[in-house]
């Protein structure tokens, strides 16, 4: 997995690859891994699955209700300290590492969340084994203040450097902008891995494409007696 996220002048951008592996096997060409925390959290899951789809679920259902109690928007640091104390108390045996982003009242944010807990707040940020990848990106491209515009480039690009350098991630690329009062899920923003299909009627060439058997004069062949030459062991 790639997964990535960043602070851009209007809010936060995340971005994930859409490859699910099972040792050297592609389980999943196009899976999702930027999942919905609230209206305006979102949270991109790299390590186990399983343990990433249902720890951002049970979160996400835990700050429903919480909204129903207090009337108001959630807050990304309410998400961010009920992921770090559920995977906390689990000591690392829920294998979810997250980059979780929102904007909420207090302005936008962005963190890293391990799977022993641990947690880091940052402008930029990357997790999975495509991590280092998408992080020599964001290294040597990233500034503050980027446009919208930029900072959606930029994460595909962070994306696809994980998708064609690490066999961890691979196929489609997905991002997720969050600003004040507004989220755009872009599932499947790029494509840059397709499946080429033959058609029944087999490969199709150029019209300039000649039979190499017909057009061509037959290959010369000329062969040659070496005199003296030990003759070849069979
Ligand atoms: C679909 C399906 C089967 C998914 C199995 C499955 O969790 N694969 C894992 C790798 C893994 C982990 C632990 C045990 C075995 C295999 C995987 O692809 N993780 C990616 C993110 C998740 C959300 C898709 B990424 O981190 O590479």
């Amino acid at each position: 997995t790639t997964i990535v996220g960043l602070i851009f002048q209007d809010g936060v951008i995340l971005g994930a690859d859409t490859r699910a592996t099972e040792g050297p096997i592609v389980a999943d060409k196009n899976c999702e891994k930027i999942h919905y925390i609230a209206p305006n959290i979102y949270c991109c899951g790299a390590g186990t699955a399983a343990d990433t789809e249902a720890v951002t679920d049970m979160i996400s259902s835990q700050l429903t209700l919480h909204r129903y109690h207090t009337g108001r928007e959630s807050r990304v640091v309410t998400a961010l300290s009920l992921l770090k104390s559920h995977l906390f108390n689990y000591q690392g045996h829920v294998s979810a590492a997250l980059v979780l982003g929102g904007v909420d009242v207090t302005g936008p944010h962005l963190h890293t969340i391990y799977p022993h807990g641990s947690t880091d707040t940052l402008p930029y940020a990357t997790m999975g084994s495509g991590s280092l990848a998408a992080m020599a990106i964001f290294e040597s491209k990233y500034r503050e203040g980027l446009s919208r515009e930029e900072g959606v480039a930029l994460v595909a690009e962070a994306i696809r450097s994980g998708i064609f350098n690490d066999l961890g991630s691979g196929s489609n690329v997905d991002i997720c902008v969050i600003t004040k009062g507004q989220k755009e899920y872009l599932r499947n923003h790029m494509t840059p891995n397709p499946r080429t299909y033959v058609s029944e009627k087999g490969y199709s060439f150029s019209k300039k494409t000649e039979l190499l058997s017909t057009k061509i004069t037959p290959l010369r062949e000329t062969v040659v007696v070496i005199e003296g030459g030990d003759a070849m062991e069979e």
